[in-house]
């Protein structure tokens, strides 16, 4: 009998972080993060302002000297508190962050040939030129950075940062500072130019649309902790409490007994099997989990669901309704439906559940 054995079980992770922790004066701002990233991975450091993210990006780096825990890259040690601390410049790792500065007197191009000096002169340039491409910046390549627009600037820097091919990107809120037409456009471009590399990254941010974009797998941060680390689709469709839930987007929440393995709403009931009987539950709906139906009934039947209100949000159109079940619960409630769906207010309506977009928790 064989086993299958993938190539992130024989490789070394690219980034190991083992236990580490870091205070500032007495704020300890990261508390115990254990987290490796295999060979050509894009993991995604997700966290709410003020979590520790870019302390521990920082960390990796050699930025911040570490305090407590280990370090390794490629397997080797390469900082251990009080005994070794690998400067930055000697790790091999690519490093771009927000507003990431370019050398002022040098053109475009030497600025993304700077760190290839160990390359020949015509593969320094070809090398530069074909990355500036995949960024959309192949026409600027004699121009200087003041007279680059900061969303220009910011894409040769990715090219800086890329352009040696480190085994190890590290990016923090690297797309930020551009408006949201150029971010799309920027993000994409990068995700192709590291997939296309094989740059194993972590990219610090906080926008959970931004991780589940770039990530192949997602780190959850809360006040210096990992909560969760899993797959964009394990994060939003298997969360492990309310703050992973609400951080991926606005949801509905409502509270009930568990009554015979189940918690009555006024969508339905909910499957709780797994908490104890007569215990209080928080349920979480999230907007896209209830499906309309409207009904030809009289609009005044204020007995019945109904829509409150309707807005055209672009993609998706927002309702607000007033859900009713039959044991006269009430509740006012948010769903989403793709495209334009602008039903009157006080049209009476159906409500379905899709419940694998229910999250239930014990209160
Ligand atoms: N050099 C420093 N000296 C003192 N406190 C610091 C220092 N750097 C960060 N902090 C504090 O550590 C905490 C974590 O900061 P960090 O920048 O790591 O968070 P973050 O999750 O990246 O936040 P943001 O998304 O806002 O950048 C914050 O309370 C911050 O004020």
């Amino acid at each position: 009998m064989t086993a299958t054995v993938s190539l992130t079980d024989v490789a070394a992770p690219a980034l190991s972080l083992r236990d580490i922790h870091h205070t500032f004066a007495a704020n300890q701002v990261v508390k115990g993060i254990d987290l490796n990233i295999a060979p050509g991975e894009v993991v995604c450091l997700l966290g709410p302002s003020g979590c520790g993210k870019t302390t521990l990006l920082r960390i990796a780096a050699g930025l911040e000297v570490l305090q407590e825990g280990a370090v390794s890259l490629d397997g080797k040690p390469i900082a251990a508190p009080g005994k070794r601390h690998v400067p930055p410049e000697k790790r091999n790792v690519g490093l771009a962050f927000q507003d990431s500065a370019l050398f002022p007197h040098l053109s475009v191009l030497e600025n993304v040939t700077f760190g290839l000096k160990h390359l020949p002169n015509r593969e320094r340039r070809e090398r530069a030129i074909e990355l500036l491409t995949q960024l959309g910046m192949a026409n600027y390549i004699e121009t200087y950075p003041h007279m680059l627009s900061g969303g220009q600037q910011q894409r040769v820097a990715l090219a800086r940062a890329l352009a040696p091919t480190p085994k190890l990107m590290l990016l923090d809120e690297p797309f930020s500072s551009l408006d949201a037409r150029l971010r799309d456009r920027i993000r994409d471009d990068t995700l192709h130019v590291l997939k296309k590399l094989g740059s194993a990254t972590l990219l610090v941010t906080h926008d959970p649309e931004e991780a589940m974009f770039m990530a192949d797998r997602i780190a959850l941060m809360r006040d210096g902790k990992i909560i969760q680390t899993g797959t964009p689709r394990e994060l939003y469709c298997a969360p492990i409490d309310p703050f992973v839930v609400t951080f991926f987007g606005e949801v509905n929440e409502l509270r009930g007994t568990v009554h015979q393995g189940k918690v009555q709403t006024p969508v339905g009931a909910v499957d709780a099997s797994w908490l104890p009987e007569g215990s209080e539950a928080q349920v979480m709906i999230r907007p896209e989990a209830l499906r309309i139906k409207e009904r030809d009934l009289p609009f005044e039947a204020h007995n019945h669901s109904h829509v409150v209100m309707a807005k055209l949000l672009g993609r998706t159109s927002l309702i607000h309704l007033c859900a009713h079940s039959d044991d006269g619960q009430e509740a006012h409630l948010h769903a989403r439906v793709p495209g334009v769906f602008l039903p009157e207010e006080g049209q009476p309506i159906d409500i379905d559940l899709d419940h694998s977009q229910v999250f239930i928790f014990p209160r």
